[in-house]
């Protein structure tokens, strides 16, 4: 792999300002997910480092805390400009460790930056209040401080992004954080960092632990008092896990989570319009990615329309090596995800869903999926309650705007939801209706720093930028300031 800064390509943990091995000179594969080649090897940091690693952020946050927010947006802002600078390494490094197609990347490291550029600003912003006081001798006052160490856990989507979105606000308000990144893209996490250090965040401030070992390093993050924060993102069922291991310690928790986003297409809807949204919705990162659009539901009386010029669409797209320049689709992850789409797929296909395109696996490479489209599917077929997390986009029917709603509805997910249409008043009863914590109006591509993401129900709790996100890394402290009379005047 050819970096025009090699530096980026860290084998070691990054723990209290220093690259470290792990102690017992363990140390894992990276595999590219195209390739199935090992890209590299890095170290396998387990407990004890960990451990450091906590002591070391709960040191560092004695003195991070006292910074100014100005002091520590400098250091932010720079770190926001590195990023930048080193964009196409930090976009090669990405897909060959996760896969995605080289264009994407490139937009995951300028997505990723504008969460520390957006929080370096907004840090500066962690208002209190003063509080008209119900006493003539007393005032009161509500002030923000940082909540202390924080724990991130990370997926391997969206292996900068998802990391920049929580240690950014974290960060800007005064927190100090031990990452733990996905084993499978560990490589995205240490250049990070790598750039952090470059940036001049002092040591202890932020560090880095790439294990496979994550269920051990886990227990760690839930069960040490000194971490007052986790931040998770990832599946719904360890994100349950973590929140159960953290009861003991009563951490404050922000859990991104599981989708199963609807996609509804109204009979008055720009065919054009909600095609262009449905291809964004469904097939960026190969449908690798939470707010993916999982169900398609379409009215009666464009049904056939839609079918056929989303089919044109699906035919179209590239799959193949995320390394070469117009490749749209790149590999799954690995062989446990496409085992998964190939087994909904036959499930539904089993149970009378219609293939319009695709269908199974391609030649393209060992992990690579056709892009899918699957027509006359229903409620009984798996896929209709499972995240698919691949290029599969099953459409259902639908008449009235009631039965979409439940169907829609009928989930226990609640993270991104979408719908097309042009009726105003229709446009507000069903994102009021819609059970979901984010919904996109004629549009597939919703997410953005500046807004609140973040899902509801079994999608989770917390919000991730925005000035939101800068709550999930606070809490409120109430001062009740007496003794303010003039006692030296007699009553
Ligand atoms: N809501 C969001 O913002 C968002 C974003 C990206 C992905 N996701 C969800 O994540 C899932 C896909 O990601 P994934 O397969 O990596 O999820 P995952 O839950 O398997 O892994 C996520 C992270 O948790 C770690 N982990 C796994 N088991 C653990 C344990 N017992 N203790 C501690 N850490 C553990 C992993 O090492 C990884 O770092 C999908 O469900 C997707 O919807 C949600
Ligand atoms: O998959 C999870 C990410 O949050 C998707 S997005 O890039 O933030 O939309």
């Amino acid at each position: 792999m050819n970096l025009q800064e090699p530096n980026l390509l860290r084998h070691s943990g990054y723990v209290d300002g220093s690259w470290i091995s792990a102690d017992s000179g363990a140390t894992f594969a990276v595999v590219n997910p195209f390739s199935n080649e090992i890209i590299t090897r890095v170290a396998n940091l387990a407990e004890p480092e960990t451990e450091r690693a906590i002591a070391a952020a709960t040191l560092a946050f004695q003195t991070w805390k006292q910074r100014t927010a100005t002091e520590r947006s400098r250091i932010l802002r720079k770190w926001f400009d590195l990023l930048l600078v080193h964009k196409e390494d930090l976009a090669l490094l990405m897909t060959v460790e996760q896969g995605k197609p080289i264009a994407e990347s490139r937009g995951e490291v300028e997505y990723g930056a504008s969460f520390v550029e957006w929080f370096a600003e907004e840090g500066k912003r962690a208002y209190g209040d003063v509080i008209p006081s119900p006493r003539s001798d007393a005032r009161l006052l509500a002030i923000k401080q940082p909540i202390g160490v924080v724990a991130a856990i990370t997926p391997w989507n969206f292996p900068i992004a998802m990391i920049t979105r929580k240690v950014a606000p974290a960060l800007a308000v005064g927190c100090t954080v031990v990452i733990k990144p996905a084993e499978d893209t560990p490589l995205s996490a240490l250049a990070l960092a790598y750039l952090a250090e470059e940036a001049g965040f002092p040591r202890g401030v932020i560090n880095v632990i790439p294990t496979d070992r994550p269920a051990e390093v886990g227990h760690l993050f839930t069960h040490d008092p000194r971490i007052r924060k986790l931040s998770f993102t990832g599946s719904t069922a360890t994100g349950k896990k973590l929140m159960a291991q953290s009861a003991g310690t009563l951490k404050k928790l922000s859990l991104e989570l599981g989708g199963n986003a609807p996609f509804i297409v109204f009979e008055d809807a720009d065919l054009t319009e909600a095609i262009a949204g449905a291809m964004t919705s469904k097939y960026r990162n190969g449908g690798q990615t939470c707010v993916c659009t999982n169900r398609f539901y379409v009215h009666d009386a464009i049904y056939d329309a839609f079918v056929q010029k989303l089919a044109k669409a699906v035919q179209a797209l590239k799959v193949g090596d995320g390394r070469v320049a117009d490749t749209e689709i790149g590999p799954l992850i690995n062989n446990a995800a496409i085992d998964k789409v190939d087994r909904l797929v036959a499930d539904a296909i089993e149970k009378g869903a219609r293939v319009v395109v695709g269908g199974g696996r391609s030649e393209a490479g060992p992990r690579c999926y056709t892009p899918t489209l699957l027509a006359e599917v229903d409620t009984t077929m798996d896929l209709s309650r499972e995240e698919v997390f691949g290029p599969v986009a099953p459409i259902f029917r639908f008449t009235t705007e009631a039965e979409v709603i439940g169907l829609a509805n009928d989930t226990p997910y609640g993270l991104a939801a979408y719908f097309y249409g042009k009726d105003h008043a229709r446009i507000w009863r069903v994102a009021e209706a819609l059970e979901y914590g984010m919904v996109g109006i004629n549009t597939g591509l919703i997410s953005t720093a500046v807004a609140p993401f973040g899902g509801i129900k079994e999608s989770g709790f917390g919000r991730e930028g925005s000035k939101y996100g800068l709550e999930d890394y606070l809490v409120v402290k109430y001062l009740c300031w007496g003794g303010i009379n003039d006692r030296t005047v007699t009553p």
